[in-house]
């Protein structure tokens, strides 16, 4: 296996996921690690459904790391099937399976087959903010413009 540059992502194999690939980077550059369906039989996802699918993974993400859990373009581009709270948070002090929320925004239904690569996962660092309410701000050119203030 190729060698990473990085932090070390400890995981836990759930007896569900025995046997399935470990989530991985597709490619040297992928941004995300494709992760797997751990369903025990294949699942029927319906038009306008969602439906929270077993990963069969848990992660011990180190403090001030995150992964967020986007979805696939492909499953997006070919059969309108999504997460549907994307990117999902799994947070560094979660110790239960990670799932994937997916949603079926297609016409027509999706089969979800044991192993099938549904999302992928990105491993990213986060740095918590010391909230301080205040008085006043400092200005700026912007102010409170927004939402095209500066034209189109
Ligand atoms: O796509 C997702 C999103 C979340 N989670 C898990 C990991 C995450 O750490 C936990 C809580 O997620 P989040 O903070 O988004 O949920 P919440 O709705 O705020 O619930 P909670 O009260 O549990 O924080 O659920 C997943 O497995 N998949």
């Amino acid at each position: 296996m190729r060698d990473i540059i990085g932090p070390a992502l400890k995981l836990i194999r759930l007896p569900h996921a025995e046997g399935l690939d470990l989530p991985a980077y597709e490619t040297p550059g992928a941004a995300g690690m494709d992760v797997r369906a751990a369903v025990t039989e294949p699942l029927t996802l319906a038009p306008g459904k969602r439906m929270l699918v077993p990963t069969g993974f848990i992660f011990e993400i180190p403090q001030g790391f995150e992964i967020q859990v986007r979805p696939r373009s492909g499953l997006a581009f070919k059969n309108g099937v999504t997460c549907l709270n994307t990117p999902g948070t799994i947070d560094s002090d979660y110790r239960g399976e990670v799932k994937v929320l997916l949603v079926n925004l297609g016409d027509e239904d999706f089969h979800i087959e044991r192993g099938m690569r549904i999302a992928q996962l990105v491993f990213a660092p986060v740095v918590q903010a010391r909230v301080e309410e205040a008085e006043n701000f400092s200005q700026t050119a912007r102010g409170a413009g927004g939402f095209g203030s500066t034209g189109v």
